[in-house]
């Protein structure tokens, strides 16, 4: 079973596309990167996929529960970190992800365990006491990480883990990351516009563009595709390609009014 599968996702605000016919699966274990531009759709995505919005056109499962009809069941498997602050500048480290456990139903006699657990993962637990308004970028994203860990959900969704942070904070979240991974064989699906981060840490990568996911594979895969480079470049020419296909779909359209206008 998978840990995601996702099929002919379809979501409209308005007349704006967010996403385009979107076919996706994620294994149970893996780090599976979500990436492209701003406004790409990745948020809108994961949002469906965390039943967060209303029921979209398509089908998700998440670990073979229909997301669409089995709303809480899906939100019970899985820890959510949006890209928005979550945590309360004005509770301490371990009250922030106390009120977390509470909210998720941690059994009252798990939950300074579970607790206390989470905040270690993060390298928070010397921290804990502190209130949160004291702590760094880096030390807020983590605290987020771990008020998401703390009902030990199967399915851990970050979007963007790492944008705003410096380069040295943004390697320590990636290091959780990885080692919750380990520790735990959580699945963890992501989004983010940092290429070389998802091709470092990331099992598995899906290129987003204009509401479509158009590549999808290993990063190295991806790469030896274009015969070498990065995974920037496999993007610019993905992103190039799709232009052609536009311009393309012009050029029919010319042609065809242009046929159109002899005949008429
Ligand atoms: N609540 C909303 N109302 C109207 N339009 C929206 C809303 N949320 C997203 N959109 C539009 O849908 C498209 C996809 O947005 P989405 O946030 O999913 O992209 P993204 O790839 O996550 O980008 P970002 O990293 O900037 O969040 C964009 O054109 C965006 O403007």
């Amino acid at each position: 079973m998978n840990a995601v599968e996702v099929r002919d996702l379809h979501y409209q605000f308005g007349e704006t596309k967010a996403v385009d016919g979107v076919d996706l699966t994620v294994r149970p274990g893996e780090i599976f990167g979500l990436l492209g531009p701003n406004g790409a759709g990745k948020t809108t995505t994961i949002r469906a996929i965390t039943a967060l919005l209303p029921v979209p056109t398509g089908v998700i499962e998440v670990f073979g529960l229909d997301v669409a009809k089995r709303r809480m069941a899906v939100r019970r498997l899985i820890g959510y970190v949006p890209q928005q602050l979550s945590a309360d500048g004005s509770l301490s480290g371990v009250e922030n992800v106390s009120l977390f456990a509470r909210l998720f139903d941690v059994p009252r006699r798990q939950r300074k365990a579970k607790v206390d657990e989470a905040l270690e993962m993060m390298g928070l637990t010397e921290a804990a006491r502190r209130l949160a308004k004291t702590y760094s970028g880096g030390m807020i994203r983590r605290l987020e990480l771990a008020q998401a860990l703390v009902s030990s959900p199967q399915l851990l969704i970050l979007d963007e883990p790492t944008i705003g942070l410096d380069p040295i904070a943004r390697g320590s979240v990636w290091e959780r990351i990885a080692a919750v991974r380990a520790e735990t064989g959580m699945t963890v699906l992501l989004t983010t516009h940092y290429m070389e981060e998802a091709e470092q840490s990331c099992d598995r990568v899906g290129l987003m563009h204009r509401g479509r996911l158009g590549k999808l594979g290993t990063p190295r895969a991806l790469i030896d595709e274009i015969k070498g480079g990065t995974l920037e470049d496999v993007f610019r020419a993905y992103a190039a390609g799709e232009q052609d296909e536009e311009q393309k779909g012009l050029r029919d359209v010319r042609a065809t009014r242009r046929t159109a206008g002899r005949l008429g």
